[in-house]
């Protein structure tokens, strides 16, 4: 797998990648691997745990390599089963207290550099945090300032607020008068700030108090998945009211296995080949009700015109279907007959990390659409809105960013044209640039395995899909 400490892989296929043509409608069947949140949650709890923990389908890519790293790194023992690198045991550390005077290097991963300074509380020493340059641009100080709140001490080794910092532990933790501990904190340009604080807060002596300050709130099912993950461990975290949770002591400890469900959000490339080449893609193991905001996605993509089902019942809202347990998980089909409708106004702000996809999809549809609610896209891997417009201009296709998003303006087939195109370290940024090419013509893909931060065998899993048509 390489070195995940290293800011840039190898590329092992050509630079740029000459991104496949759909020369045929689809009948594909594709198995997407483990969830990224899922797994860095599970990874971050497990750590927190009193007892070990056996995962099983946990991703294994750049982000969760990193996790990893970073846990062992504060003395969790993270070890593979030796035929199934995707089954991991994590062990966590003596008497709960992480390994001080320590560096972690988190990449560009957001999860790994907001779920983990939180742990610090609980460390025996002070912990530097470093990442890839890129990530020196992503926000940061929110979360920091949350921490300070709890008693520990920030030293910022570059800009103010940025990446590379040093996190202190505090000398005594918990609130002076038994009642949860109040902290404040501005979540508008990432929910994991609220996330990472929630996953740390059973362990606080007196509990916590989190309200947010912010105007805006993007990503609240990854907060719910956050809340969820943290009860199935045996904590008690509530929200009484938007923008407010409780987080009561508690002795965390996940279920002694537990199995982390498919990236649905890393699915959305795939489910959208099959509007945009026609034909039908089949995931297995769609989980019927989840936390995922790629749980969206069904509905999102039968407003672009796709027919949907889930073991071959016909799709209306599955979130809400009263026909599936809450267990149940069955294949999803997505259908399309080669014809995109334009969405109009659609809001992301529950489900940003699919917008590259959806603009993919929207920039080949028959009308406009405008993509809103994701103005904190400016803070993700790269300013995606920025990045979005640009490379949808270098097709031919016309879009424009908004103060909360993008809107897209597309262009008959005939004007639309091939090109280079950049992918600034960005994962969805070359899924979404391999989902133009599966009709224009001549795309390239500068630095395509950038997308192992999240997929471990892009090009392969894509190339695959596209060899099974009918
Ligand atoms: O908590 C998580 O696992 C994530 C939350 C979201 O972050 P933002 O709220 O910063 O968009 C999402 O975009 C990211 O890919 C994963
Ligand atoms: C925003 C994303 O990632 P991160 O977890 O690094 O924030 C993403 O995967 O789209």
């Amino acid at each position: 797998m390489g070195d995940m400490n290293e800011p840039n892989h190898t590329a092992a296929v050509a630079d740029p990648w000459p991104a496949p043509l759909a020369t045929a409608p689809l009948d594909a069947s594709v198995i997407i691997p483990g969830s990224k949140s899922l797994s860095n949650r599970y990874l971050i709890l497990a750590a927190l745990s009193a007892d070990p923990v056996r995962i099983h389908g946990l991703l294994r890519s750049r982000d969760t390599d990193l996790m990893m790293n970073a846990l062992r790194a504060l003395g969790v023992t993270c070890q593979e089963d030796a035929d199934d690198p995707t089954t991991v045991t994590v062990t966590p550390p003596p008497a709960g207290v992480f390994t001080g005077d320590t560096e972690v290097y988190c990449g560009l991963a957001g999860t790994v550099m907001r779920f983990v300074p939180p742990l610090v509380l609980f460390a025996d020493g002070p912990v530097r945090f470093d990442g890839d340059e890129q990530a020196y641009a992503r926000p940061m100080e929110p979360l920091l300032f949350g921490l300070k709140q709890l008693g520990a001490h920030i030293e910022y080794h570059g800009q103010e607020g940025c990446l590379p910092f040093t996190v202190t532990p505090p000398k005594r933790l918990g609130s002076a008068d038994g009642k949860p501990i109040k902290i404040r904190v501005d979540s508008s340009s990432s929910s994991q700030f609220v996330s990472g604080l929630l996953l740390a807060a059973s362990r606080i002596p007196d509990g916590v108090l989190l309200r947010h300050t912010g105007r805006t709130l993007p990503s609240l099912p990854h907060i719910r998945m956050t809340m969820e993950d943290i009860n199935a461990a045996g904590g008690d975290v509530t929200m009484p009211e938007r923008g407010r949770w409780l987080v009561q002591p508690r002795e965390l400890n996940l279920p002694a296995t537990v199995t982390v469900e498919p990236d649905l959000s890393n699915a959305a490339p795939f489910l959208g080949a099959a509007l945009i080449a026609g034909g039908d893609v089949r995931v297995p193991n769609w989980p019927a009700h989840t936390t995922q905001p790629g749980g969206l996605l069904p509905s999102m993509l039968h407003k672009f015109g796709a027919t949907i089902t889930l073991d071959g019942e016909p799709f209306d809202e599955i979130n809400d279907c009263e026909m599936f347990n809450d267990d149940f998980s069955g294949t999803l089909c997505v259908t399309g007959d080669g014809t995109i409708r334009g969405l109009g106004e659609l809001d992301l702000s529950a489900a940003g990390e699919i917008a590259p996809s959806i603009a993919a999809i929207a920039t080949l549809a028959d009308g406009p659409s405008e993509l809103v609610g994701i103005g904190h896209l400016r803070g993700h891997e790269t300013n995606r809105l920025e990045a979005l417009v640009t490379q949808i201009e270098r097709v031919g296709a016309h879009a424009e960013e908004l103060d909360n998003g993008i809107a897209i303006e597309p262009v008959a087939d005939d004007e639309l044209h091939g090109a280079v195109m950049e992918t600034y370290a960005d994962h969805r940024m070359a899924t979404f640039a391999a989902m133009l090419g599966l009709r224009i013509p001549g795309i390239e893909i500068k630095d395509v395995q950038t997308t192992r931060k999240t997929i471990p065998d892009f090009t392969g899993m894509w190339t695959a899909m596209l060899a099974q048509h009918r």
